[in-house]
């Protein structure tokens, strides 16, 4: 479970800081399909920083399973972020070098997994997004929608609690978008947690929360 207790956030520009979230409180339930929304600049990607233990907040607690991410070392990070988060992107962030599988092993080769259970595992997480057939291509050779399922299948192949979704169809056609939610539906249902950022009401309708970042503070919108 994720629980953030009247946390803030500040960055320093210049001589001056500029607080980007108020104290906020937010949890999220093991189990979660929930979709954060907001204007442009309302501290979304800031939130989601600290949600996945890329960032620290300034003040307040961050509690994740009941451990205390605020004082932890960049190495305890690390491995959190590793063993327990999924991060996907609106552009991919493929290397355009690698394959498919290679690209899905590299959490694996930073967790210091040997080389043949990586093989397995990265072939694994490709049949579960449906690109088995299309583990030996790179990047380029395919579709945007591709591309994404081969992103997610790297954000699973560690077998995280949590998926953190930073736009993850902002890149796509409608239809395409279709199969991506369909995919982070059915990951969903499977026990895995799933919190979306978008601009995107259709995206939120499939899922089963939404709350709204508005000047740093959690507006909660009600389930229709
Ligand atoms: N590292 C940083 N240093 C200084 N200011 C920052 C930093 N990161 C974010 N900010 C500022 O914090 C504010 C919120 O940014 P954030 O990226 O969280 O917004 P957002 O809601 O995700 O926006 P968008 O929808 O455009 O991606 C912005 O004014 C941004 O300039």
């Amino acid at each position: 479970m994720i629980e953030l207790k009247r946390v803030t956030k500040s960055f320093k520009i210049g001589q001056t800081y500029s607080q980007v979230l108020s104290p906020l409180d937010l949890t999220i339930e093991e189990g979660s399909f929930m979709t954060i929304m907001g204007p442009s600049g309302s501290g979304k990607s800031t939130l989601m920083n600290i949600i996945g233990c890329l960032d620290k907040p300034t003040t307040g607690a961050y509690l994740l399973d009941g451990q205390n991410i605020g004082a932890m070392s960049e190495r305890q990070l690390a491995k959190i972020r590793n063993e327990q988060i999924g991060f996907v992107f609106q552009q991919f962030h493929l290397l355009p070098k690698l394959s498919a599988w290679k690209n899905v092993e590299l959490p694996l080769v930073y967790a210091g997994m040997d080389k043949r259970e990586r093989y397995v595992r990265a072939h694994k997480a490709l049949a579960k997004v449906g690109l088995l057939d299309w583990a030996d291509y790179v990047p380029a050779s395919l579709s945007g929608g591709q591309k994404q399922r081969v992103a997610i299948a790297r954000a699973l192949v560690n077998e995280p609690t949590i998926i953190l979704a930073d736009e993850p169809t902002g890149a796509l056609d409608t239809k395409t978008s279709v199969t991506i939610m369909e995919l982070l539906q059915s990951l969903n249902e499977s026990g895995t947690t799933i919190a979306i950022i978008t601009h995107e009401p259709e995206v939120a309708e499939w899922t089963n929360r939404t709350v709204f970042v508005r000047d740093g503070q959690i507006q909660e919108v009600p389930a229709s």
